[in-house]
């Protein structure tokens, strides 16, 4: 049973119990609720204004579908932040901390499955447009991405609808854990959604790790090429113009932001889905654990989740870096020129992944 005795204020009659278990110190209780606090505000703000842009672009390419996903699924994200907050700082009513575990938490993490997913799958079209690069879509194939997105959605909600549903037994005690709130199929079927997670996370990753490697290496030999032709019978005429060292620095610009996805891959989500793993175990298979144990595992896990949080403020730069009509659009919107910021995210179509076939120009163009 889990006891507050951090809080005198919140702790009733537990204070006097034993605490070396219990999970609430001052990490939890004060430091993460402000933390998700921050994270709401700036998530809130970064996200509302990705969605009031994106509902004036048009889905007209791959990634712009992918996006658009994206912000959904951090939009759903960010609104769970202030139950975890009101939860973990012990303020919220007993309703409402079966509420975390049985909706907003699930919530939490079927959207960041769907972002998981559709990291993926950006990372394929950008390998797809890198090695092949005049290869365009068109309508079906827009359709046939847009239900691709419907079915990814789909698949998730069926996964995580039993967590919410066996969710059904009632506290104890008014500091609890969701798997107490969990019947005996509800606890079998919490361990085998995160295994299949931890499938999808690891395919994904690998995916990634894939698709950048190939990218890396077209990126190289087109910067190879550029630079032998830069250094061939024109470099004088260039050389005299000041030009000669031009690709070489919009390439090496295009790389940096290219490779934002794979950052913010690896820094959200790989520490959480180490963490995870044994969390799990000890979740559903509580008696071969030590209580100290089990409180490490689950201290660990509430660290490396505020990581993958962040990739809700994370994902709007990954809009801006890389997407030129989110960037139009958005200065626009605030009445600044349209080069503003091009020594941070490259001129042209460079650095847009958000063009349609016709724009197509990538790495090696
Ligand atoms: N990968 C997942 N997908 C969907 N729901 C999940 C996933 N992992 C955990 N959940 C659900 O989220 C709720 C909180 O789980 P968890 O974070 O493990 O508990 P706790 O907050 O006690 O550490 C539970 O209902 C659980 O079944």
């Amino acid at each position: 049973m889990e006891r507050n005795t951090a809080f005198p204020l919140f702790a009733g009659n537990h204070s006097h119990a034993n605490s070396t278990c219990s999970r609430d110190n001052v990490l939890k209780n004060v430091v993460f609720p402000i933390l998700y606090s921050f994270l709401f505000l700036v998530g809130m703000s970064l996200n509302g204004m990705a969605v009031w842009i994106f509902l004036r672009i048009p889905s007209q390419s791959h990634f712009i579908i992918y996006l658009k996903n994206i912000v959904v699924a951090d939009v759903i994200m960010t609104f769970t932040f202030p139950f975890k907050v009101l939860s973990d700082s012990n303020m919220a009513s007993i309703g409402l901390r079966i509420f975390v575990c049985r909706v907003s938490s699930v919530l939490f993490y079927l959207s960041m499955y769907i972002s998981i997913l559709f990291f993926g799958l950006i990372s394929i079209d950008r390998c797809r447009k890198t090695l092949n690069p005049f290869k365009g879509t068109n309508s079906t194939r827009l359709k046939h991405r847009k239900l691709l997105s419907g079915a990814i959605w789909t698949f998730l909600v069926i996964l995580c609808l039993p967590n919410v549903i066996l969710t059904s037994k009632t506290p104890t005690s008014r500091y609890f854990q969701c798997s107490k709130l969990k019947t005996e199929g509800g606890l079998r079927w919490h361990e085998i959604v995160n295994h299949v997670c931890q499938v999808i996370f690891w395919g994904n990753l690998l995916t990634v790790i894939v698709c950048y490697t190939l990218i890396t290496n077209e990126l190289y030999r087109s910067y190879s090429r550029t630079k032998s032709h830069s250094t061939g019978g024109s470099i004088s005429q260039a050389a005299s113009r000041g030009t000669v060292r031009k690709p070489h620095k919009a390439k090496r610009k295009m790389n940096a932001n290219v490779f934002l996805v794979l950052a913010v891959f690896f820094v959200c989500f790989v520490p959480f889905h180490f963490a995870r793993v044994p969390y799990t175990i000890s979740q559903t298979r509580a008696k071969s654990f030590d209580c100290k144990l089990k409180l490490f595992f689950f201290q660990l896990k509430e660290s490396t989740l505020f990581l993958s949080s962040l990739n809700s403020v994370l994902d709007p730069l990954i809009y801006f870096f890389l997407c030129k009509s989110f960037r139009t659009t958005l200065f626009n919107t605030l009445h600044l020129r349209p080069g503003t910021c091009s020594w941070l995210t490259g001129r042209g179509s460079d650095t847009d992944m958000c063009s349609s076939p016709q724009g197509n120009s990538t790495a090696s163009t």
